[in-house]
């Protein structure tokens, strides 16, 4: 019977993923035979006249009396708390503290006091983890929702800032008073088409247009009505000078730049003309007009790019334009002037 120590120590220091039965088994069988091989020896000590045979056939029964006790004992361990402890192990395995408490859990009120206190542990655990959970929830949403505001916000913020930089974008291009292009954008507009005229042999027409003794006008009917003029005037550009390719500008004060790209002399001419007439047709009164025209007049300077008359700059042109226009008012006002 050496084997029943090495079966002991096995049975204590059993792997430990070994199962309590397993143990509980190995336990048993050590025990059980240790007892077995200690009465057999006692028996030989004391009974020395018994023969091996004897000796032999009591250690038997010896054993099948261990066995079957073992047997018994292990059906009431298996029920009585092997059962329920693996149950309650599945069960830890699987503890939800977000889900109710499991029905077993309720069922253990008569089993035995240690059951019922690890279901009590159980269910003060799931209780402060379900809380300490529901409190993490609310605030994981309460975060969210700040999240999502924030995130609104952020983006009415981008909005207005594009819908800011599109303003000033447009500003920094347009004239505030009349909506037209600005002299900026004029100049650039020149830049870019006169480039294009050259390369292509094309033509270009540049008009500057002035209102007549618009100083007069302010002083006589007060600044509003100088700018409201001013208005009136920009909408009759805008609405003759529609194309495309057209650029309609306030080039400061009362001062306009017409830019006419493909449009030969004669062709701008008869469009320039025909604004005046409608400047004229709108018959706006000026109280210190000229003693032949007491009505708002508009002169005009018109130079033009072509084949047959290429300029060397657009400032060239430009200034072709200008000096027109100089002529155009020196002669009378009320007119258009061609660049010689
Ligand atoms: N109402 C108004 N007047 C402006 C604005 N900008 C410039 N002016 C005025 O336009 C007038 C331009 O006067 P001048 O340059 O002497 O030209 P003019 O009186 O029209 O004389 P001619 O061009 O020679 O016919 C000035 O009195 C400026 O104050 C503006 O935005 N609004």
């Amino acid at each position: 019977m050496k084997l029943s120590p090495r079966l002991l120590r096995k049975a204590l220091t059993s792997p430990a993923g070994a199962s309590l039965k397993t143990r509980a088994m190995l336990l048993m069988l050590s025990v059980g035979l240790s007892g077995v091989g200690l009465a057999s020896l006692i028996r030989s000590h004391h009974e020395a006249s018994l023969g091996t045979d004897q000796v032999l056939g009591m250690a038997l029964q010896d054993l099948l009396l261990v066995l079957a006790v073992g047997l018994v004992f292990m059906l009431l361990l298996e029920n009585a708390l092997l059962r329920p402890l693996r149950r309650l192990a599945e069960q830890a395995h699987a503890f939800d503290p977000t889900q109710p408490p499991p029905s077993w859990l309720e069922k253990q009120d008569g089993g035995p006091r240690e059951l019922q206190q690890i279901n009590q542990a159980f269910e003060r655990v799931q209780q402060s983890m379900g809380a300490q959970l529901r409190r993490e929830q609310n605030r994981a949403e309460q975060l969210r929702l700040e999240v999502e505001q924030r995130s609104l916000a952020l983006e009415q913020a981008r909005l207005a800032l594009e819908s800011a930089q599109r303003e000033l974008a447009s500003l920094s291009r347009h004239d505030a008073l009349t909506g037209l292009a600005n002299r900026r954008e004029f100049d650039d507009a020149l830049r870019r088409e006169f480039k294009r005229a050259q390369r292509q042999q094309g033509l270009l027409a540049l008009a500057v247009l002035d209102l007549d003794h618009f100083r007069a006008y302010n002083e006589a009917l007060g600044r509003e009505a100088g700018d409201a003029v001013l208005r009136q005037m920009a909408q009759l550009l805008a609405d003759r000078f529609k194309r495309d390719t057209d650029l309609v500008a306030r080039l400061g004060g009362e001062e306009f730049g017409v830019l006419l790209p493909g449009c030969d002399r004669d062709q701008a001419q008869d469009l320039l003309e025909q604004l005046r007439e409608a400047l004229a047709a709108l018959a706006i009164p000026h109280p210190k007009g000229s003693a032949t025209s007491p009505r708002l007049t508009l002169s005009v300077g018109l130079a033009v790019f072509r084949p047959a008359q290429t300029y060397l700059s657009p400032q060239a042109l430009l200034q072709a334009a200008d000096e027109a226009l100089y002529v155009a008012k020196h002669a009378g006002r009320d007119r258009l002037s061609l660049a010689a």
